[in-house]
């Protein structure tokens, strides 16, 4: 997508050849910072950290990591060493699981000499596979967009109404994003859009990342505090919701960022089609119950107690809004059950969010 115009990916190789560069997420909307990975260490702070986010992007900043471990040293016992570091970052996005399997099955049968080399190479590869995918999502998810809009717009409509949860967008995943992808196809086409953003509390992932982006492309859009959809709903204002995910099952059902399951039972209140848009790294084929089997983050509670944001002076600094001593919350996701999913969008194609739906497209 383009920053500032220029187009740009959320990770990519340095100028060395060795080290990988990323953007701080922390920093923004506030200030653009590059961050240069130089260790395997290195990347698993940046995901553990949240300095890069979003499931895709997760799995991908993994692989660069076993690529720098690589680098440092190719034996047998730091491939392991080196997976078991970055797999145990983050619990929920399975994608996470997925890329390190994905680099394990590529360097385990090279001798060691070889294997710097083939995992840059793997996680080059695995960058480019991100972003061919997000693309015939975001083709998938426009024609959906397009069956809508000519619903809503044979109703009176002016404008195709979606809301969306986190950030799903190209910040989350290499390029295009996932639940983000739809919106800017849609929006590239001349098609009027406008989407509901929801903060996100409590790191803010769409307040300050999703706004962010679609700034950056002219997409209209509005930050609405997390309990404000159902309201809009209830009075017709919006016409689809469409989310991402950190891990679905092979029956369907959707973990996604805190506060979606609530924005799903709104939705499905009010008949307004609900989609989930993944890439199939995304699908986890061994779970079958998502609510039982799911791992669910949990973060630190200075996440919910207190804020940072930009001062009127232009500083960056973080505020405490809970009364000392009121303990704190935070789990990082939930689980919509596969009834409350419309569609899944994924990159060959839509279907519906059962087994059998997910084994037509992908023959499992
Ligand atoms: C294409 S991203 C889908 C999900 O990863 C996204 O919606 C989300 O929940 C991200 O959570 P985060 O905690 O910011 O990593």
């Amino acid at each position: 997508m383009n920053v500032n115009g220029t187009p740009t990916r959320t990770i990519w190789l340095a100028d060395d050849g060795r080290s990988v560069q990323i953007i701080d997420q922390t920093r923004l909307p506030h200030a653009w910072e590059v961050i240069t990975l130089r260790s395997m260490a290195e990347a698993a702070r940046a995901i553990k950290d949240m300095w890069v986010r979003g499931a895709p992007l997760i799995g991908a900043t993994a692989a660069y990591g076993m690529a720098l471990a690589m680098a440092e040293d190719a034996s047998d016992a730091n491939l392991q060493a080196a997976h078991d570091h970055l797999y145990a970052t983050r619990p929920t996005a399975v994608n996470l699981r997925w890329a390190l399997q994905a680099m394990q099955d590529c360097l385990r049968p090279l001798p060691a000499d070889q294997r710097a080399a083939a995992a840059y190479q793997r996680a080059a590869a695995l960058c480019d596979e991100d972003v061919e995918i997000n693309y015939a999502i975001g083709g998938h998810g426009l024609t959906l967009f397009k069956q809508r809009w000519t619903e809503r717009k044979a109703a009176g409509a002016e404008r195709l109404n979606v809301l969306t949860h986190c950030n799903a967008g190209w910040l989350a995943t290499v390029d295009w994003g996932t639940a983000l992808a739809p919106i800017y196809r849609f929006f590239d086409e001349g098609l009027p859009i406008h989407v509901w953003v929801d903060e996100t509390r409590p790191r803010n992932q769409g307040a300050s990342l999703t706004a962010w982006e679609l700034n950056q492309h002219g997409v209209p859009h509005t930050v609405i505090p997390d309990n404000v959809g159902g309201h809009l709903m209830q009075h017709g204002m919006v016409d689809l919701c469409i989310v991402g995910t950190d891990r679905t099952t092979a029956s369907g059902d959707v973990c996604n960022k805190i506060g979606t399951y609530l924005k799903a039972l709104a939705a499905h209140d009010n008949g307004v089609p609900f989609y989930v848009a993944l890439p199939s790294p995304t699908i986890d084929w061994t779970l079958d119950d998502g609510i039982k089997e799911i791992p669910i983050e949990e973060r630190d509670a200075t996440e919910v107690t207190q804020l940072t944001g930009r001062t009127a002076s232009g500083q960056i600094e973080t505020i405490t809004i809970t009364p000392a001593g009121s303990p704190a919350g935070n789990w990082g996701f939930d689980v919509t059950p596969a009834r409350y999913v419309t569609a899944l969008i994924t990159e060959k194609g839509v279907c519906p969010a059962t087994r059998d739906g997910l084994a037509g497209l992908f023959g499992v």
